[in-house]
């Protein structure tokens, strides 16, 4: 199967899908955003949960309550002694805050899920949440991290696809192929290399389609251009099942994103107005039509 055929984006183009990446963050507004999107008509727009998820964690939002309570007991005109049972109150607050946390989380998740499809007006939505380990700003604990993905898929949002980080423990992986899979949603494996490109990329392909995952992805930073022949090469004899997606990051990186998809790489990221990159070396959708002209 193709990738096409599994995120139900039909072409009659040769051309790889097109993915945009969205990186806003909580202060950021999206309409910029879904305008662009409306005029440039990607095939389909990765939502990079890591931008925004951790503003709203378990250690965020506590603190937020926690202040709130602190300031109105600062306006209030009490005695010491009625000031220190209550700071104590909050604390014994905390428990209750903690018990309802998962309630509170998925909520939170479902509103974040929500503004994001109402916003971008109908293009297939990829859930992707990219850990500091892995060249994101994600900052969740592992379980955190899981916690977040599965709810997101379980708010009964149709994401086209999901992304889960190979480096994750792999109980935690299969936590989310698990419930990716329940709600139909294909799961997109990643491994990100900022520093170089492995010289074992043929084995880490191969061991990465032996886990229970329907696509995969490979970002790798190349140190020169052999490192680019290399990912490309090594793309066009990759022997797996699962649709393959590459591509070499940074400046001499590019032209796999160009031309990856002659190797067997089936989608390039891509942005809209070149300032709004997710990784380094992606060119904007004008320049990609612009080179396959
Ligand atoms: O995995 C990838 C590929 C990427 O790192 C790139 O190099 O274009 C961009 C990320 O947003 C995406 O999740």
């Amino acid at each position: 199967m193709t990738l096409r055929e599994l995120l139900k984006i039909p072409s009659s183009t040769d051309k790889p899908i097109i993915a945009v990446p969205l990186i806003l963050g909580p202060t950021d507004k999206f309409s910029p955003f879904a305008q662009k999107l409306q005029q440039q008509n990607p095939d389909i727009v990765e939502w990079r949960a890591d931008f925004i998820a951790d503003d709203f964690s378990q250690a965020v939002m506590w603190q937020q309550v926690k202040s709130g309570a602190q300031k109105e007991l600062a306006q209030k005109d009490v005695s010491a002694m009625t000031e220190a049972k209550m700071l104590s109150e909050i604390d014994n607050a905390k428990q209750e805050f903690i018990a309802n946390w998962p309630q509170m989380n998925a909520h939170i998740i479902k509103e974040l899920t929500s503004t994001v499809f109402n916003s971008i007006g109908g293009f297939p939505v990829i859930l992707t949440y990219r850990t500091v380990e892995q060249g994101g700003r994600g900052e969740m604990s592992e379980v955190e991290y899981t916690t977040f993905v599965v709810s997101a898929l379980n708010t009964g949002f149709p994401f086209a696809a999901v992304d889960v980080e190979y480096t994750l423990d792999e109980s935690l992986r299969n936590r989310i192929i698990d419930a990716a899979h329940k709600v139909n949603v294909p799961v997109i494996m990643s491994y990100h290399d900022f520093q170089g490109t492995p010289d074992t990329l043929a084995g880490l392909i191969e061991n990465m389609s032996h886990t229970p995952a329907d696509v995969i992805k490979l970002a790798v930073m190349p140190n020169n251009m052999s490192d680019v022949q290399y990912l490309l090469d090594t793309t066009k004899e990759a022997a797996i099942e699962q649709p393959l997606i590459t591509m070499s990051m940074g400046e001499i990186g590019k032209r796999t994103r160009i031309e990856g998809y002659q190797y067997g790489s089936e989608l390039t990221f891509a942005t809209l107005d070149g300032t709004s990159q997710s990784a380094p070396g992606q060119l904007t959708i004008n320049e990609l039509l612009h080179f396959w002209q």
